[in-house]
């Protein structure tokens, strides 16, 4: 039964005050969940265990969220998670919040404190997961069961997914998620995923943290190279393996980027926000990129996220070759990984890497590709990134620059496409660039200050 207009204006300005025993059992519940290695390895290769477990910790965990009788949960393609939660109005077309439960594989070597342990050192919670994505699992839910318990009723009913294998792609999660939504007709007013953070000392002499909400996203092709030469016997080897071949054509690759786009892209838009907020001479350069547009642009690249900003990047992540140390190999692989910048295409890279390559006896197999993700609005009239906006300088008020972006990596969200065209990309966190490293590296961390406005 939904309340009276009085209780819902009052539900509606609650305030995000916590009690000292929430506060612990906040972050308790955070680090239990970081406690279930919820790893996915591989396509269709995930740890099943950890995943059912899961499920069963968030119900624990937040137990109004599930026995409250306007919150639909249904789980789907076995391990994610969708909670319909139905708002008084349903005139307003509902928005939906995006995570994922599922991390990368860690090893304890490289770690100073163990992957799965959850422990908190030093004001930090450790642990992997908990930048990449467990805090927004938790920290949504939780924040939903602690409006609950306030007696919270939303006015515009919204969705949230939690898929079980962002990681490996998202055909089992938030594809089918997409898919059951799409055959019920459902339209989203916007969606806001991971993929975007208060960026703080990412550009060089640029001191102030500003939030980047990424409106896009990189394509991506992965391209197997394949060379195919007579086998023999290595004491009489000829003058070209195809392990030498291979090698050569993916060193042309890497030597030679594909090249810098970024003239046509959001990087650009982004520059000529921060430009008054440089000193001199930066600024006079940034308020002119019309002219110092080629020098800017060759100083970004010196830095290699600024590079994965500004273009195509290439990444050699796989070499296949050779069985036995005296067998000339009949066949060697690589393959490339390419994340498209907005201003290209599939096409078009696959035509540039052709001719880098340059070598007809590389064969080339696209193993998968997508292109570059649709730009979501983020003018003064696109609702989603303007109550995104205010509600993150809200909690954030010394944050006076909010600015759209792009995620050079992909996220559950570029699923979601059919559903909406406001598609937002970001976590309330502060992010440094040690911290960038640390997501899938070692030493992923979050500290309880920052967990704690996440909630918020
Ligand atoms: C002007 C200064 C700007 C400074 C830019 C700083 C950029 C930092 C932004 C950090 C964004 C980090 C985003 C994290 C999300 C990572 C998601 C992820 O790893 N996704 C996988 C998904 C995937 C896709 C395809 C197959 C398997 C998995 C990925 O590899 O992209
Ligand atoms: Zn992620
Ligand atoms: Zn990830």
């Amino acid at each position: 039964k939904y309340p009276s207009g009085k209780e819902r204006q009052r539900a509606s300005r609650i305030p995000s005050q916590f009690s000292q025993e929430e506060r612990v059992a906040m972050k308790e519940a955070l680090k239990g969940a970081i406690q279930i290695p919820t790893v996915s390895f591989g396509p269709g290769e995930f740890n099943t265990t950890a995943l059912a477990e899961f499920g069963k910790y968030v119900r624990k965990a937040f137990p109004a969220v599930f026995k409250t009788s306007f919150i639909q949960h249904e789980v789907v393609g076995e391990y994610s998670h969708l909670f319909t939660i139905q708002g008084s109005d349903p005139s307003l077309q509902p928005y939906m919040l995006l995570a994922h439960i599922d991390v990368v594989p860690a090893s304890d070597q490289g770690w100073e404190v163990p992957p799965f342990s959850g422990l908190e050192r030093d004001g930090f919670i450790h642990g992997r997961g908990t930048l990449d994505n467990k805090n927004s699992v938790m920290a949504i839910l939780q924040a939903l069961e602690l409006l609950l318990v306030r007696k919270y009723i939303p006015r515009r009913s919204f969705l949230i997914a939690l898929g079980h294998d962002e990681e490996v792609s998202g055909a089992n999660g938030a594809q089918k998620i997409s898919a059951l939504l799409q055959a019920r007709g459902t339209q989203i007013a916007f969606i806001v995923d991971e993929g975007g953070f208060i960026l703080d000392n990412f550009i060089p002499n640029f001191k102030k943290p500003f939030a980047m909400v990424s409106v896009s996203e990189k394509g991506s092709i992965n391209l197997m190279l394949q060379v195919n030469m007579t086998p023999g016997h290595s004491s009489a080897p000829p003058k070209e393996t195809s392990i030498g071949i291979l090698a050569a054509a993916v060193s042309r690759l890497e030597q030679t980027p594909v090249p810098n786009t970024s003239g046509n892209g959001p990087l650009k838009k982004l520059l000529q926000q921060l430009a008054n907020e440089f000193s001199f001479p930066t600024n006079i350069v940034l308020n002119n990129l019309w002219l110092f547009w080629p020098l800017v642009s060759r100083l970004m690249e010196r830095n290699y996220i600024m590079n994965a900003l500004a273009r195509t990047t290439t990444a050699i992540t796989m070499f296949n070759a050779g069985v036995k140390e005296n067998v000339i190999p009949s066949v060697a692989q690589a393959t490339v990984n390419f994340r498209i910048h907005p201003a290209q295409t599939v096409q078009e890279v696959l035509e540039l890497v052709k001719n880098i390559v340059a070598d007809d006896r590389v064969q080339f197999h696209v193993l998968s590709a997508f292109e570059p993700l649709p730009v979501s609005p983020s003018d003064d009239q696109a609702m989603g990134y303007q109550l995104l906006r205010q509600t993150l300088q809200s909690v954030f008020p010394e944050i006076n620059i909010v600015a759209p972006g792009t995620c050079i990596a992909n996220t559950d969200s570029r699923h979601y496409v059919n559903l909406t065209t406001g598609i937002y990309r970001f976590n309330p966190i502060y992010l440094q660039p040690q911290d960038f490293r640390s997501i899938h590296g070692f030493n992923e961390k979050i500290s309880v200050q920052a967990y704690e406005n996440q909630r918020r």
